[in-house]
This record gives structure tokens, C-alpha cells and sequence, in this order.
């Protein structure tokens, strides 16, 4: 069955929410310009109260060694999800399970960067918006995904409750990841939305 990542969690009743509903993954985002951004010492706390078959993600962007370091050796769960310009080498060098996230340049050929990215778990695919790494709210076209690849996809990018079953039916990915379609706000999701998505994304009877 796919999978299910809900990113941009900021607090325990979020991410419990989420979990309850059938979320297999909780994104966190520690890139201080988001306005989803939450303190690494909080997030640990989070994950801490954590069901353990639920993977938590950690995502950062162009982030300092250090500054991944302080988050990641809080808990050996963690996947890091590198959601900037991190080379194949950086992303290797910690030694951590990681997602490596490509914005959808029109120019991005997935072919090569599959190959680049062959030590990663697994390849989110994100709409690219010049000047915004990530949280766009933005679809892009599903069309450019290859029918098949080495590494899991993960699908992003402007994903909701109503367009769900259709990004699942035409791409067939690993996983689907959403932070904005299911918000109420940034940083505070909408639960109705949460358990849409989910249900949607599962294929399952709301019944
Ligand atoms: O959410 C952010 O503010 C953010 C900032 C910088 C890099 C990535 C960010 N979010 C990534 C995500 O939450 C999602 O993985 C992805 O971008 C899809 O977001 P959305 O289109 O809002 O569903």
C-alpha cells in the first residue's frame, strides 16, 4: 500500500492526528525561513512520543554539518530529507538514512539524477518555484516522472484531498508527501483535510 508522509508538522497534536489516521511518515522542517520551522529540541520531544513503526523525517536545506548534527543525534530514527542543493557526496558523508528532494527545474533531467542520488532511500519529487525551496503549494506536471526507476519515488508538490487519487492513479509512486493542501494554516494542519488526504491517498472507505 502507498505511503504516506505528512510534512510540516509543529506540534504533538498534529503529528498524533496524523498517525491515528494512517500516516507512515511525520516531516519536520528545519529550515529557519519556513514559516513551518520548529526548534530541533522540540521535534525530538515529539518524535520521542512517537508510535516506533512511524518514520520521522528531518528536512533541511543547504544546512550546516552542525546544524544537521543537532538534530540527528537527538534519535536514531531520524531520515534526513535534503531539500536544497546538497550534492550526492554531502548527502553520503552523514551516514544517515536520507530522501533527497529535486524541484522540478523544466531543464532537470530525472535520468541523471537518479543516477547521482543512488545512495539515497528514496527521491522526493517537489515543483520548483524560483526563490522557494519547498512548501509551494505548487503541482508540476506528472508527466516528466519516468514510468520506471531504481530509486522509490516519493510525490510532492501541491498535492490535496481532491487531487490525491488522481496523482496516485497516474504515477504509481512509493510514497506521496503533502504540508500545504491539508493545512489550516502554515504550521497548524486542518484535521478533516489530513484524514481526506489519507483516506484518498489509501484508497480507503470513509465509512
Ligand atoms: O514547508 C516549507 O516551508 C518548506 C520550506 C523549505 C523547503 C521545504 C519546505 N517544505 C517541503 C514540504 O513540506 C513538502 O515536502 C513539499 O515541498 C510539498 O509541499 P506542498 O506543496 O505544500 O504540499
Amino acid at each position: 500500500m502507498i505511503r504516506v508522509k505528512i510534512c510540516g508538522i509543529t506540534n504533538l497534536e498534529d503529528a498524533l492526528f496524523a498517525i491515528e489516521t494512517g500516516a507512515d511518515a511525520i516531516g519536520f522542517v528545519f529550515y529557519s525561513k519556513s514559516p513551518r520551522y520548529i526548534e530541533p529540541n522540540l521535534a525530538n520531544e515529539i518524535v520521542n512520543q512517537l508510535p516506533p513503526f512511524i518514520t520521522p523525517v528531518a528536512l533541511f536545506v543547504n544546512a550546516s554539518a552542525s546544524e544537521v548534527d543537532a538534530v540527528v543525534s537527538g534519535n536514531s530514527r531520524w531520515v534526513v530529507q535534503f531539500h536544497g542543493d546538497e550534492s550526492p557526496k554531502e548527502c553520503d558523508s552523514y551516514g544517515v538514512s536520507y530522501i533527497k528532494a529535486l524541484r522540478m527545474k523544466p531543464e532537470l533531467d530525472l535520468r541523471v539524477e537518479f543516477d547521482r542520488y543512488i545512495g539515497a532511500s528514496a527521491i522526493l519529487l517537489d515543483a520548483y518555484k524560483p526563490g522557494v525551496p519547498g512548501g509551494t503549494g505548487e503541482v508540476f506536471d506528472w508527466g516528466r516522472i519516468p514510468k520506471s526507476s531504481n530509486n522509490p519515488i516519493i510525490l510532492a508538490g501541491g498535492l490535496t484531498p481532491s487531487n490525491i487519487s488522481q496523482a496516485v492513479s497516474s504515477v504509481s509512486p512509493y510514497a506521496v508527501d503533502v504540508s500545504g493542501g491539508v493545512e489550516l494554516a502554515k504550521g497548524k494542519k486542518d484535521f478533516v483535510k489530513v484524514r481526506d488526504f489519507i483516506f484518498e491517498a489509501k484508497g480507503w472507505s470513509k465509512k
